[in-house]
């Protein structure tokens, strides 16, 4: 039997579209190890699905200065070492690397005991951890197809984003029913990422009597983000992070506010459903979500608001014109027909 050896996360987008791989490699009869952080996201989501896993210590690289830079280095020098013994035990026949900060010391190990690695880059231009992990790497899967260029020559295969396929099988009624809202009012959905987003989750509070007029407004407000006492708002219901349950929560949901998180939209397009997009300012970021953002805008799938613009009056505003527009955008996805990534990723991993 063929071992896999998966890795990535500190966001869920990092752990998402392993998890939509875990059907086809389990019918392809792979056996799945997953090497993770000790307290990241990754580890609940992982060992929820019964998969092996085994963590290691991660530092956070930054492109910045800060006191942490030093005490992180010690533990990314300690992860490298603790990856590449695990390697040597586990002898995978491939690693599959979905990005994040504790991926770099896993690809690096495997590099060590030659073992081959895929890396699955998300966004348009690749992040710090890709970007030291892609020189290793054999093949370099990417959503977008103009990330091709960034990633090394003859590296580079657009592959899409893997989905989980339990997404597409959404019922509007169980998401009704979780989260007791009526069929005869439209549903509003905010997703902030798998992190939440604080200053999305403010400007929707300050606009829910309003907005409450005409849509019921489900919350995906992030981990310590609850608003307690909105909790009995009727038509208002309130989640931190949403596992089972969210595909009926997508089927629900008529408009989305959310992050340009790489993973959220493509999941978005590939569901087709209209969306307003604020993404993470550049201040806040390397700017990711800004390119991704601009190219889904671009395309005419997405309705796109600069965070330094975002104010409750233009953030109501976009939310009852993406609503008047909806057609407009879910005809723009339709003609896309983007579905999932994971057959186009899976013929990679075929190859080893
Ligand atoms: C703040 C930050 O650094 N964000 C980055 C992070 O996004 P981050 O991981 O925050 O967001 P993404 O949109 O990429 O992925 C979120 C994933 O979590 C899932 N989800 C979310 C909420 C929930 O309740 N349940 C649930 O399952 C979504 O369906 C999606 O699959 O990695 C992305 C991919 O490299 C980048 O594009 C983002 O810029």
């Amino acid at each position: 039997m063929k071992r896999i050896v998966l890795t990535g996360g500190g966001t869920a987008g990092h752990v998402t579209p392993n998890l939509a791989l875990l059907p086809a490699l389990k019918a392809d009869g792979w056996e799945i190890v997953y090497i993770g952080s000790e307290t990241g996201i990754e580890k609940k989501l992982i060992e929820a699905e019964g998969i092996p896993y085994y963590s290691i210590p991660t530092g956070k690289l930054r492109r910045y200065l800060s006191r942490q830079n030093i005490s992180d280095m010690f533990k990314v020098v300690k992860g490298v070492k603790e990856a590449g013994k695990l390697l040597k035990e586990l002898k995978p026949d491939l690693v599959f690397s979905k990005g994040g900060f504790v991926a770099v010391p896993v690809v690096l190990g495997a590099k060590k005991n030659k073992i081959p690695v895929i890396v699955h880059e998300s966004d348009i231009t690749p992040g710090l951890a890709n970007k030291i992990a892609a020189p290793f790497a054999r093949t370099v899967c990417t959503t977008f197809p103009e990330t091709v260029k960034y990633v090394g020559k003859g590296k580079g295969v657009h592959t899409g984003t893997p989905i989980r396929a339990e997404l597409f099988r959404g019922s509007r009624e169980k998401g009704l029913e979780l989260c007791q809202f009526t069929a005869d009012k439209p549903v509003l959905m905010l997703m902030g990422g798998s992190l939440g987003a604080v200053k999305l989750n403010d400007c929707l509070r300050e606009i829910l009597p309003h907005l409450l007029e005409e849509f019921q407004v489900v919350h995906l407000c992030g981990k310590g983000h609850l608003d307690q006492e909105k909790a009995d708002w009727p038509g208002y219901r309130q989640f931190e992070y949403v596992s089972d349950g969210l595909a009926d929560l997508f089927a629900m949901a008529d408009v989305l506010i959310s992050r340009a998180g790489s993973n959220s939209i493509s999941e978005f397009l590939a569901l087709k459903k209209p969306h307003l997009l604020i993404p993470l300012s550049a201040k806040a970021s390397r700017g990711d979500q800004i390119l991704n953002a601009r190219s889904f805008e671009k395309q005419g799938f997405s309705m796109v608001l600069p965070e330094e613009d975002m104010t409750p009056e233009t953030m109501e505003q976009s939310v009852r014109q993406l609503y008047a527009d909806r057609e407009k955008y879910i005809r723009a996805m339709e003609q896309a027909g983007q579905t999932s990534g994971v057959e186009a990723v899976m013929a990679q991993i075929r190859k080893f």
